[in-house]
């Protein structure tokens, strides 16, 4: 048996050479006591993340943009929610307006309470783009929050220190970011935004642009820092496996203008691991996701459209 990343790949490739039926499948509102237990128990925590009535209008020289309208939800303490949702539906505008970086138009946004209104360390974020100073080696990238937050240089060093103990990159702590893998970079970042204490963390695609086996392990590291420390995990991606591997709850946006469709409990049980991908409770949710998000377009022959094809090669010079 290999590597978690390993495992999961393999799974992967073996369900998409299966051919599921959508009707053998359980209901994905379906879920086992254990889950369901689970839920009642995170609903019992403090809500951390208040949003209500958001929405966020765009000026811009076409016209009005309106990119989000009449959101409403709630996040409670130790909740891991992933946001998916087709180009477009909003999801980098509302992860912007949490993190203060965006004002909106109406509504608003509460953490613990108290409303947002711009950036503030009780928020760390994560993006996909790497985002270090490239200036700086991966411990001074770290002590960089704590420092300008006015903590003395000895403390910032231990709490970086720390950090990237719990990343595993505490052997690179006198690196410089160029001298890192894009798996490295992002748990750097990672270990920046937490060394703030945050109380949610905001992530923003982190892992788009990672190789698979490289983000599968990532996923992996991300479910055991959050298993480990007390963090609110609020993490956008485009990947349906992802937000089923990661998540407690999916928020489901769609387009045009961005509005909440769904938010849906996983009935897959924790702890997560590869062989899930196979489950029921799995496939239902995923079938689920494919239909809120690609909902199936009827399209007769008549609506095909016919390439036009130019040849651009000279007329003896075959490849058939
Ligand atoms: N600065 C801006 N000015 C005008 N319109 C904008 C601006 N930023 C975003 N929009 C529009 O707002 C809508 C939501 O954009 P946003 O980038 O938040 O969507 P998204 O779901 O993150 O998209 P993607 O998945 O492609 O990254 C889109 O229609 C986009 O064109």
């Amino acid at each position: 048996m290999g590597s978690v990343a390993e495992q999961k790949l393999m799974a992967k490739d073996e369900m998409e050479g299966m051919d599921v039926s959508t009707e053998q499948l359980p209901s994905y509102l379906q879920q086992s006591d254990a889950v369901r237990e689970r839920f009642a128990k995170i609903q019992q925590r403090e809500v951390i993340l208040e949003v209500k009535q958001l929405g966020k209008t765009y000026e811009s020289a076409q016209g009005k943009v309106v990119a989000l309208r009449d959101v409403n939800f709630s996040i409670h303490r130790r909740e891991l929610v992933c946001v998916i949702g087709p180009s477009g539906c909003g999801k980098s505008t509302l992860i912007r307006m949490l993190a203060g970086l965006e004002p909106h138009t109406s509504g608003e946004v509460l953490l613990d309470g108290k409303p947002v209104d711009g950036p503030g360390s009780d928020r760390g974020m994560v993006f996909q783009g790497y985002t270090l100073f490239p200036w700086l080696t991966v411990k001074k990238n770290v002590m960089f929050g704590p420092e300008m937050n006015n903590h003395g240089k000895l403390e910032a060093e231990r709490n970086a220190l720390m950090w990237l103990d719990l990343v595993g990159l505490s052997k690179f702590a006198d690196a410089y970011p160029h001298q890192l893998s894009g798996g490295m970079k992002q748990r750097v970042a990672i270990a920046r935004a937490l060394v703030n204490q945050p109380r949610i963390l905001l992530m923003d695609e982190p892992f788009g642009a990672l190789d698979a086996q490289t983000r599968i392990k990532m996923q992996t590291h991300l479910l055991d820092i959050w298993k480990n420390i007390d963090v609110t995990i609020l993490f956008i991606t485009h990947d349906l496996d992802e937000a089923i591997f990661l998540a407690d709850r999916i928020l489901v946006l769609k387009a045009h203008p961005g509005e909440v469709q769904e938010f849906i409990e996983v009935p897959v049980p924790r702890p997560r691991h590869p062989g899930q991908i196979s489950s029921a409770e799995y496939l239902a949710t995923k079938a689920r996701l494919e239909e809120l998000i690609h909902p199936p377009v009827e399209v007769s022959e008549d609506d095909e459209v016919k390439p036009h094809m130019i040849r651009f090669t000279n007329i003896v010079d075959n490849v058939e």
